[in-house]
C-alpha cells in the first residue's frame, strides 16, 4: 500500500473504540451480577422470558446488520447505484408474515430452540438435520462478520488485522458467556445506537465537505447512480425489482420468521403481543439502517466520482475502499475516525454475540439435554456457558477461512444466507402450511434443497457467472459524445451475450436463492410425503400447522376447506392425552384456548411476570 495513504488514530479516536469494548463488558457483567445472576438456563438462554419490545426490536435488528452491511451497501451503491435500495420493499412482507404467522405458532409452542418445532411437527431426525443445518451457517457467517471490520481497518489504517479480530471475538465470548441473552440484548441496543450515530456523523461531515445536499445530488445524478425501478423479468439479472423486492422477502422470511438468533427474541418477550409489536418496531429502524447505508454510498460517489484508488490501496476491495474515503473525510475531525470504528464494531459485535447464543442455545437444547434428561440446572448452564466460549473460539478460526475468500462481502453473506438458510425456511414452511407432509419427506426435500443450492452456488462462483460490471465513474459524462456512446455500446454487449445451458442456471441471481431453495425443498418434501403416505390428520401435532391454505381459499365453501387443509387450528384445545410429551417437560400449557388473548394467557401461565408491568406503569 502506498504510505501516503495510511491513515492514523488521534488519542480520541482510541478513547471513544476503547469506551466501546468497556462499555459491553460492563453491560456484561452487570447482568452476570443482577437479576437470577445467569444461575439457570431458562435466564441464560431465554433471558427469563421478560423482556419488553423496544430492547428486543433494536436486538432484532443488530442481530442481521453488521459491518458487512455498513461497508457492502454504500460499496454497492458506489459501484451499481441505488437499485439495491429497493430491497426496502421486501422488508414490509418480509416483516409482516413472520409478524403473523411464524411468531403466532412459534411462541404459542413456548419452545426454547425453533427446531423444537421441527421434532414436534416431523421427528427427532428432523430436528436435528435443521439444528446443524442452522449451525454451519451461522459458524460461517460469524466469521465473516468478525472478519470484514478487521480487515477494512487494517487495510486503511494499518492496524493489526489480528490483533482487532482477537480483541472482538475476546471481547465478545466474554459478555455472551458472563450475561447471557439480556446482556446480548442489553448491548445490541447501545451497539444499535452507536452504529446508527456513526453513520449519520460520516453522511453529515460528507455532505458538508461535498459542497451540501445539492451538489451530492447534482453530481450522483451525473454519475448516473440514482437508478430507475428496473422491472426486467430475468431471473439472472442480479438486481431488479423482482430480484430484491420479491426475493428479497423470502431472505427476511428465512432471517425474521425462522431464524434461531430472532426467534430467541421473540420468545424473550414477555407476551405474545410484545413479540408482534417488536417484529412491527423493526420495520422503521431497518429502512433507516437501509436509507443511512445508501446515503453513505452517495456522499462518497458525489465526493470521488467512482475513481479507482485500488492500486494505492494495495486491494481491489470495493469494501476496503469504502473505509478509506471514509477514514479521509474524517480526517483532522478528532474522535470522529474513532466513532466511525466504533459504529463497524457495535455492528459486529451485536452480530457476533447473537450468533454466540442462538448457537449455544440450539446445541444444548436440540444436541445435548435430549440425551441426558436428567441434568442439573446448574450443570446445564454451565455447560452452555462452556458452548458458548467454544463457539467465540471456533469463529476466530472462521474468521481465517473467510480471509482466504474474495468477493464483495455483502453479497457472500447474502449467498451464505440464501444458500443455507433458504432450506431451512423451506423446512419450516412444508411444516407449517402442507399438513400431509411428512418426516421422510421432509428429509428428502431438506437433503435435495441444500444439493441443489450448493451446485448453484458452487457453480456461480467457479463459473463467475453473476459478476455485473460497474456502472463507469462519473467522469465517463465529461468525455466526448463519442466516448460515451462507444463506452455504452460496449456496456450493451456485456449485457446482450446471455449465458446458455447450464451456465445460465448457475447465473441465478443470488438474491433469488432463498425462494428458489425454499420452493425446491417444498416441492420435493411433498413429492416424497405424497409418495411414502401422507400425514394423517390426527397425527399432525396441534397448534403445529398454521390453515394458510384454509385463509388462502377463504371464498371457498367450508366442507370444501375443511378438506383441503384438515384443519388443526392454532391454539386448539387438547385433552391430556393427546399432548405430545415433550410439551409437557417445558410446561404443560402450550396450547391455550383459541378464545383468550395472548395477554390473558400470560398471566395465567406467569402471574408474577405481570406485577413488574403494573408497577412500573403506575409509577411512569
Ligand atoms: C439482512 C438485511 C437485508 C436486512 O435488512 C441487511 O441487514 C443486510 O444486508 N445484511 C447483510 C449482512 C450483514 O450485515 O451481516
Ligand atoms: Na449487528
Amino acid at each position: 500500500m502506498d504510505p501516503s495513504y495510511q491513515k492514523h488514530f488521534a488519542v480520541a479516536d482510541y478513547v471513544i473504540f476503547a469506551v466501546l469494548l468497556a462499555a459491553s463488558m460492563g453491560i456484561g457483567l452487570y447482568h452476570a451480577l443482577s437479576g437470577g445472576r445467569q444461575r439457570t438456563t431458562q435466564e441464560f438462554l431465554m433471558a427469563d422470558r421478560s423482556m419488553r419490545c423496544l430492547p428486543v426490536s433494536l436486538s432484532l435488528i443488530a442481530s442481521f446488520q453488521s459491518a458487512v452491511a455498513i461497508i457492502g451497501v454504500p460499496a454497492e451503491i458506489y459501484t451499481h447505484g441505488t437499485q439495491y435500495w429497493f430491497i426496502g420493499c421486501a422488508y414490509i412482507l418480509g416483516l409482516l408474515i413472520p409478524a403473523h404467522v411464524f411468531i403466532p405458532v412459534l411462541y404459542r409452542l413456548r419452545l426454547s430452540s425453533t427446531y423444537q418445532y421441527l421434532e414436534m411437527r416431523f421427528s427427532k431426525a428432523v430436528r436435528i438435520c435443521g439444528t446443524l443445518t442452522f449451525i454451519f451457517q451461522t459458524v460461517i457467517y460469524m466469521g465473516l462478520c468478525v472478519y470484514t471490520p478487521a480487515f477494512a481497518l487494517n487495510a486503511v489504517t494499518g492496524f493489526e488485522l489480528w490483533g482487532a479480530v482477537l480483541a472482538t471475538g475476546l471481547v465478545c465470548t466474554l459478555y455472551t458467556t458472563m450475561g447471557g441473552l439480556k446482556a446480548v440484548i442489553w448491548t445490541d441496543v447501545f451497539q444499535t445506537v452507536v452504529m446508527f450515530a456513526g453513520q449519520l456523523a460520516v453522511i453529515v461531515v460528507g455532505v458538508q465537505q461535498t459542497g451540501g445536499v445539492s451538489e451530492v445530488w447534482r453530481k450522483v445524478r451525473e454519475g448516473n447512480r440514482i437508478s430507475a425501478l428496473d422491472l426486467n423479468p430475468d431471473p439472472t439479472e442480479r438486481h431488479t425489482f423482482w430480484t430484491l423486492g420479491v426475493g428479497g422477502i423470502f431472505l427476511m422470511l428465512s432471517l425474521y420468521g425462522v431464524n434461531q438468533a430472532q426467534v430467541q427474541r421473540y420468545l424473550s418477550a414477555r407476551t405474545e403481543k410484545e413479540a408482534v409489536r417488536s417484529c412491527y418496531m423493526v420495520f422503521p429502524s431497518l429502512q433507516l439502517a437501509l436509507a443511512l447505508s445508501c446515503v453513505m454510498g452517495l456522499v462518497m460517489f458525489a465526493r470521488y466520482c467512482g475513481e479507482d484508488h485500488s492500486d494505492k490501496l494495495g486491494t481491489s476491495s470495493k469494501d476496503a475502499m469504502v473505509v478509506y474515503f471514509v477514514m479521509d473525510m474524517l480526517q483532522g475531525l478528532p474522535g470522529l475516525p474513532g466513532l466511525f470504528i466504533a459504529c463497524l464494531f457495535s455492528a459486529a459485535l451485536s452480530t457476533i454475540s447473537s450468533a454466540f447464543n442462538s448457537l449455544a442455545t440450539v446445541t444444548m437444547e436440540d444436541l445435548i439435554k435430549p440425551h441426558f434428561p436428567t441434568m442439573t440446572e446448574a450443570r446445564a448452564t454451565l455447560l452452555s456457558k462452556v458452548l458458548a466460549m467454544s463457539y467465540g473460539l471456533l469463529c476466530l478460526a472462521m474468521a481465517y477461512l473467510t480471509h482466504l475468500m474474495g468477493d464483495s462481502v455483502l453479497q457472500v453473506a447474502l449467498k451464505i444466507f440464501g444458500m443455507v438458510g433458504g432450506p431451512i425456511l423451506g423446512l419450516f414452511c412444508l411444516g407449517m402450511f402442507f399438513p400431509w407432509a411428512n418426516s421422510t419427506g421432509a428429509l428428502a426435500g431438506l437433503g435435495a434443497g441444500l444439493a441443489l443450492a450448493f451446485w448453484v452456488g458452487i457453480g456461480s462462483i467457479v463459473t463467475r457467472s453473476s459478476s455485473t460490471r460497474p456502472l463507469p465513474p462519473c467522469r465517463a459524462v465529461l468525455l466526448s459524445d463519442n466516448m460515451t456512446t462507444a463506452i455504452h455500446a460496449a456496456l450493451l454487449n456485456v449485457t446482450l451475450s446471455r449465458p446458455s445451458g447450464l451456465k445460465r442456471f448457475y447465473s441465478l441471481s443470488y438474491m433469488w436463492y432463498s425462494a428458489f431453495n425454499c420452493f425446491t425443498v417444498i416441492l420435493i418434501g411433498l413429492i416424497i410425503s405424497f409418495l411414502t403416505g401422507p400425514m394423517k390428520e390426527e397425527d399432525v401435532t396441534p397448534g403445529t400447522v398454521y390453515p394458510l391454505l384454509g385463509k388462502l381459499l377463504c371464498f371457498l365453501p367450508e366442507h370444501l376447506k375443511k378438506k383441503l387443509c384438515c384443519v388443526t387450528p392454532l391454539g386448539h384445545t387438547l385433552s391430556a392425552q393427546q399432548r405430545p410429551s415433550q410439551n409437557k417437560e417445558s410446561n404443560g400449557l402450550a396450547f391455550p384456548r383459541e378464545d383468550r388473548t395472548s395477554q390473558e394467557e400470560t398471566d395465567t401461565l406467569f402471574p408474577e411476570a405481570h406485577t413488574p408491568l403494573v408497577e412500573h406503569e403506575t409509577t411512569v
